[in-house]
């Protein structure tokens, strides 16, 4: 049986509600997409890249593990300090041995595109959570390649891909709101002499578009009908290499401010975060149930904007959450059902199939744990209805994390706000996107056993 190595460290913990309040101004780790992007395409482009800021979770160091068995140099001078010593766009090489994307399915998906479109044979396998997830969402468009792939039933991982050098131009449109789809495709297109083009009906995050054009590849972006956009890529470009600033994560910022909005009497703030508006649909979902976050020192920083945010407890209603906003907020859901449970009234969270096919079914992982303590919550269709308590959680429940990191950081948010502690059954693949989100918790007044 294979023993992955993060469920190797199974850790339980019990959340009891801190004796005083929240407090404190911190900085979350960078920016997983970014951060995997920065790797990827660094290693695409001529020359040595420098990279600042960089997450270093589970996740992440997957993509840098995988790069380099494809040929890039890359190395960590510091805290959060990288550089790569890129090979080209047609620099890269066979891999000696599968390559293990852990439990990320950003990191297997967009590097899907790239083996694709590359003149070799590789194969890649997950986590038992990833071995799970769909792969012939990014295994349709990239037939077109000419790519021959071989999964297992249902197109999952491992997956084997005997990569085309010379793919023809690509044109896709999305049948799902997915920027990992996106990118793969955009990522094979580089090496097709011609324009690549993705249309995608609802827009998602750009952070692949962004650097591409960073790194000195000609992307183009033009509105689609009502929240679309089509995106061309002019193949075969000369990727050349240039230092990245990475920024903090938004989605990890996420469980530190929803912590300090549900905890009496609690000021946080969160510096450096990014916030690109195709990931901020959390913050307005907040913002909408009348907590009070302040968004202030607004910057640009490596391209991306960039402010610091402080959150401070108080009365919070429900929201209705319409379906369009939620690629901008595709994996805040869990944290912010939580934060619909203490507020008062209800709250829907409308069009979330594809919550269905993260780490876990974080659909019904996410029931799952708010019933387990005590809450009301509903699916009806591909809507959540969660009964807000009005800040009377009752807790004492035991959540299953189901090797989903954000499950995780979910419930202890909620032992944090629960009338009686709250039982988490393993925290260790948090460290997949948040390493030392228990000491950064505690830095602040969470008080939770290390
Ligand atoms: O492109 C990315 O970096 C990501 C896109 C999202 O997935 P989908 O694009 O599949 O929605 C998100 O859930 C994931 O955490 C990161
Ligand atoms: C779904 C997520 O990531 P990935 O798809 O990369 O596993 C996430 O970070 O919530």
């Amino acid at each position: 049986m294979k023993t992955d190595h993060v469920q190797s460290s199974v850790r339980a913990l019990t959340v009891h509600a801190p004796r005083a309040p929240l407090s404190g101004s911190v900085q979350v780790p960078g920016d997983k997409s970014i951060s995997h992007r920065s790797l990827m395409f660094a290693a695409l482009a001529r020359g040595t890249t420098h990279i600042t800021g960089l997450l270093e979770g589970e996740d992440v160091l997957r993509t840098a593990d995988a790069m380099r068995a494809l040929g890039a140099d890359i190395t960590r001078t510091g805290a959060g300090t990288w550089t790569v010593r890129g090979c080209g766009l047609d620099g890269l090489h066979e891999p000696a041995d599968v390559l293990d994307m852990g439990n990320s399915g950003t990191a297997a998906r967009l590097l899907s595109g790239i083996l694709a479109s590359h003149g070799f044979t590789s194969v890649m396998t997950g986590d038992a959570s990833l071995r799970g997830r769909p792969m012939k969402r990014v295994m349709d468009p990239l037939a077109a390649t000419g790519a021959v792939f071989l999964s297992r039933q249902g197109g999952r991982l491992p997956l084997a891909i005997q990569g085309n050098a010379n793919p023809p131009p690509l044109s896709y449109r999305l049948p799902v709101a997915s920027a990992q789809v996106k990118s793969a495709v955009l990522l094979a297109g580089l090496n097709a002499q011609g324009e690549t083009r993705v249309e995608e009906p609802v827009a998602t995050r750009d952070h692949t578009e962004n650097m591409l054009r960073h790194f000195g590849a000609s992307v183009h972006v033009e509105p689609m009908g009502a929240g679309g956009r089509v995106i061309t890529l002019q193949g075969r470009p000369e990727l050349v290499a240039r230092d990245i600033v990475v920024p903090g994560d938004p989605s990890s910022a996420a469980f530190v401010l929803a912590a300090a909005l549900l905890v009496p009497g609690s000021a946080v703030s969160v510096r450096g975060v990014g916030l690109n508006p195709l990931r901020t649909g959390l913050f307005t979902s907040l913002k909408e149930m009348g907590a009070d976050l302040v968004i202030s020192n607004e910057r640009v920083e490596g391209g991306e904007p960039v402010g610091d945010i402080t959150a401070t407890a108080g009365a919070l209603h429900g929201v209705d959450v319409p379906a369009t906003r939620a690629p901008s907020m595709i994996d805040e859901y869990p944290v912010l059902a939580v934060v619909a449970a203490h507020a008062t009234g209800q709250s829907r969270f409308r069009g979330l199939e594809e919550l269905r096919v993260k780490e876990s079914d974080r659909l019904a992982a996410t029931v799952a744990l708010l019933e387990a303590n005590g809450v009301k919550v509903e699916v009806v269709g591909d809507d959540m209805i969660v009964h807000g308590t009005g800040g009377a959680i009752p807790g004492g429940g035991l959540v299953q994390t189901r090797m989903d990191h954000r499950l995780a950081m979910s419930a202890i948010v909620m032992g944090l706000a629960a009338g009686k502690p709250v039982s988490v059954d393993d925290t260790a693949f948090i460290d997949t996107s948040f390493p030392g989100f228990i000491t950064l918790m505690n830095s602040i007044g969470a008080g939770l056993a290390a």
